[in-house]
């Protein structure tokens, strides 16, 4: 049975008040990757804690120790965990989401102040950091239980809630949590879960929603390059020192090239080409060149075919240079050589690749290619944070009843994609429970997670709640129909 009308009349009735709550978390700047923010990582944990209390979910904070960012120790947030109902004969599916988001200022780009929802009428979209990663779907979770709450409605499955703030930071002390309460003898937050399912990821599109059986993991390293004992000036110094700017520059630019390749030996080399069948999948997504120029807001792909833009994205690696921390940036020309830099870069990894298998080549690569430069400066390589890629099986029953509760709500079939993106926890969960994860995304592609002027549009996050609500009606429809 598809979600019943006075649930979804529901959520059409409370859109108001659902983008006000949006708006109050969004208000939160819970920045996980930058140490000033902290307080609000934990600002939005309580935020989040008290609204799973107030619809009758039992809560848990879990305190995961301290790490070191930046050079100082910081405590790290909590891990909110959740249970509601133990009907054994309901399944029991556990929710997976984060709390924390990409740093965001004004001055990089934005429209509309970062941590502020703005609503744009003319759109209907609304804008602001975390709106679509992963505010947006994590409040739409919390919609779906105010609506069952509010109506004195059971809810169709037993639900478990696992929501975490350093998702955007490595998911850092995540994995050892889960693994230690997955060995609890009793009384475990995980115990009898059946499926995992987790809304953090976005369409392949703007028009068709998607059902995600795939993500890429990832190595993110930084090389520091060091020298002079203070920054020098180019007009005495250059041509005098090696500096370490230049160094830096000559190996970051043998990572990869303008066309993508990965230069490391034995990076792409690791993962077999897709033979036909496998690239007929992708040339049947409803996808097109134009989508994802639309999404980068020019016309840059690096090829033209639609089934070789997709592969790059879905089943290729990748390496991103990301930035060069201690370099001049600055408004005006400062004639400096900076005495210390460090280059931070990335690679999405696909089966088989994994942390383990691509580190010991990346780091081999740069110590050898950093001879060859012959410069007398240091070089450091360090590894930040790491995991794996993940696929799933696709023919599962959790599969299909969000194949139906999508039928139900958009009207149309899903695509099955891949991401992209990363997010380590889901390999974790699959791997420790036993059980199935369904990626089941909000978002448009068009959303600008991580970019400037991310947003959402007010049909996703409405409609998506609806989604993720019928998603467990349509669970409990398949456990009877079984
Ligand atoms: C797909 C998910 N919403 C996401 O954005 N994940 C991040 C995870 C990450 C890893 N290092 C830093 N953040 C991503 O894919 O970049
Ligand atoms: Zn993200
Ligand atoms: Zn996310």
């Amino acid at each position: 049975m598809a979600a019943p009308a006075d649930f979804l009349n529901f959520v059409d009735a409370n859109k108001d008040r659902f983008i006000e709550r949006l708006a109050r978390a969004v208000e939160i700047p819970s920045v996980s990757g930058d140490p000033a923010h902290r307080d609000d990582v934990f600002r939005m944990a309580s935020f989040l804690e008290s609204q799973l209390r107030q619809y009758g979910v039992e809560t848990k904070a879990v305190e995961l120790g301290s790490h070191i960012m930046e050079g100082q120790s910081l405590k790290l947030p909590p891990v909110i965990l959740g249970r509601i109902g133990n009907d054994k004969s309901k399944k029991t599916i556990l929710i997976y989401g984060h709390f924390d988001v990409q740093p965001a200022q004004l001055s990089d780009g934005w429209d509309f102040p970062p941590f502020q929802l703005t609503k744009d009428d003319k759109t209907d979209r609304l804008y602001g950091r975390g709106s679509s990663d992963d505010k947006g779907p994590i409040f739409g979770w919390i919609n779906v239980l105010d609506a069952h709450h509010s109506l004195n409605k059971p809810l169709p499955v037993n639900l478990r809630f696992c929501f975490e703030g350093m998702e955007e930071s490595g998911s850092e002390g995540l994995d050892e949590f889960i693994l230690d309460e997955v060995k609890k003898a009793k009384d475990s937050w995980f115990d009898g879960v059946d499926a995992v399912c987790i809304s953090d990821n976005y369409w392949l599109n703007t028009r068709t929603p998607a059902l995600t059986y795939g993500l890429r993991g990832i190595s993110y390293y930084k090389v520091t390059i060091s020298g002079p004992a203070r920054d020098l000036h180019s007009g005495v110094f250059g041509r005098m020192v090696h500096e370490p700017m230049t160094d830096l520059i000559a190996l970051m630019s043998k990572l990869v090239s303008p066309q993508g390749d990965i230069l490391i030996p034995g990076v792409d080399e690791m993962v077999p080409p897709a033979d036909y069948e496998e690239r007929q999948l992708y040339e049947k997504l409803d996808y097109a060149v134009e989508d994802v120029e639309i999404s980068a807001g020019a016309k840059i792909t690096i090829c033209e075919d639609k089934a070789s833009v997709l592969m790059g994205r879905m089943r290729s690696p990748s390496l991103s240079l990301h930035g060069i921390e201690g370099a001049f940036y600055g408004a005006g020309a400062k004639t400096v050589i900076p005495a210390k830099v460090t280059g931070k870069f990335s690679i999405r990894l696909v089966p088989p690749q994994t942390p383990e298998n691509v580190d010991p080549l990346v780091i081999k690569y740069l110590y050898e290619e950093f001879a060859k430069l012959k410069s007398k400066n240091n070089i450091n390589v360090d590894n930040m944070h790491g995991g794996k890629p993940w696929v799933e099986d696709y023919r599962h029953w959790s599969y299909e009843a969000a194949h139906r509760a999508t039928e139900a709500v958009y009207k149309q079939a899903p695509d099955y994609t891949r991401e992209g993106g990363s997010i380590p926890v889901t390999l974790t969960f699959a791997e420790a429970l036993g059980v199935n994860v369904l990626l089941l995304p909000m978002g448009r592609g068009d959303d600008g997670a991580h970019s400037t002027n991310e947003k959402l549009d007010v049909l996703n996050f409405i409609q998506g709640t609806k989604l993720l609500g019928s998603y467990l009606h349509e669970v409990n429809a398949g456990t009877k129909a079984r």
